[in-house]
């Protein structure tokens, strides 16, 4: 079975899909790190990520790049929304979604594309969302808690130019698939979410 699971930044969808992967013994990948470590790259070798070219050089990047730290970084996050709106970068990460999705047995992938590109035939397709303000509630908590020091105001105002972008590029834009399920988390506890997108999956195994 291959569950896709999209929203928009701190929705809660990388934690349901790491919950939908134990709970179905599924693998998972975090689609968003692919992107991050693109942006990481481009960062580290003072490459311009509004340049289609250097963010395609970026592509190339280490395989070590998706275990640093820096990957979840706001900045990262900014730029990671930077060089995935250029249709060559996204061509260039796609095989490698498309292949781990469509491997024997199945999985679990979380991303903005991953219904309607990555695996439109998937089986269970979730779109996470929550309001903006308490998406950077939480990322502003997890960023803390991970020693940075910006403020909620800077992470609020960086999610709602993350939104925008991400949903008006041309390639691959940030919208649910037609046959996508909405969950909204926003007053849900990560359990409650967790339990909502079992039982959500649940309904379509069994259409
Ligand atoms: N339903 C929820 N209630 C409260 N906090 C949540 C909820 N879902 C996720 N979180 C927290 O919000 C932050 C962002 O969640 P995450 O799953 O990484 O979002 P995304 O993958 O959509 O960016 C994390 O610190 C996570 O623990
Ligand atoms: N499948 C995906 C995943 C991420 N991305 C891009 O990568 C950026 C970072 O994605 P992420 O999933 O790590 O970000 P968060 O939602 O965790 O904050 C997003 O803002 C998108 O611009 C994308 O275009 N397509």
């Amino acid at each position: 079975m291959i569950i896709a699971v999209d929203g928009p930044a701190a929705s809660g969808k990388g934690t349901i899909a790491k919950a939908l992967a134990r709970h179905y013994h599924l693998p998972h990948l975090d689609t968003g790190l692919l992107y991050r470590a693109v942006a990481a790259t481009v960062m580290r070798l003072e490459l311009d990520p509004t340049s289609e070219a250097d963010a395609v050089a970026a592509c190339d990047f280490d395989e070590l790049t998706l275990a640093d730290p820096v990957l979840r970084d706001d900045e990262t996050g900014q730029v990671a929304s930077i060089v995935s709106a250029h249709p060559l970068v996204r061509a260039a990460l796609m095989q490698r979604q498309k292949r781990f999705a469509h491997q024997d047995g199945g999985a679990v992938l979380d991303g903005r594309d991953i219904g309607t590109v990555i695996a439109p035939d998937a089986q269970a397709k979730l779109f996470v969302r929550a309001t903006p303000t308490i998406r950077a509630q939480r990322r502003h908590t997890e960023l803390k808690s991970r020693g940075s020091d910006v403020s909620y105001d800077q992470v609020l105002a960086d999610i709602r130019a993350r939104d925008e972008r991400d949903s008006s590029r041309s390639t691959a834009p940030l919208v649910p698939a037609a046959d996508a399920v909405l969950l909204d988390t926003s007053f849900l506890s990560i359990e409650a979410a967790v339990a909502k997108a079992v039982a959500l999956v649940e309904v379509r195994r069994e259409a």
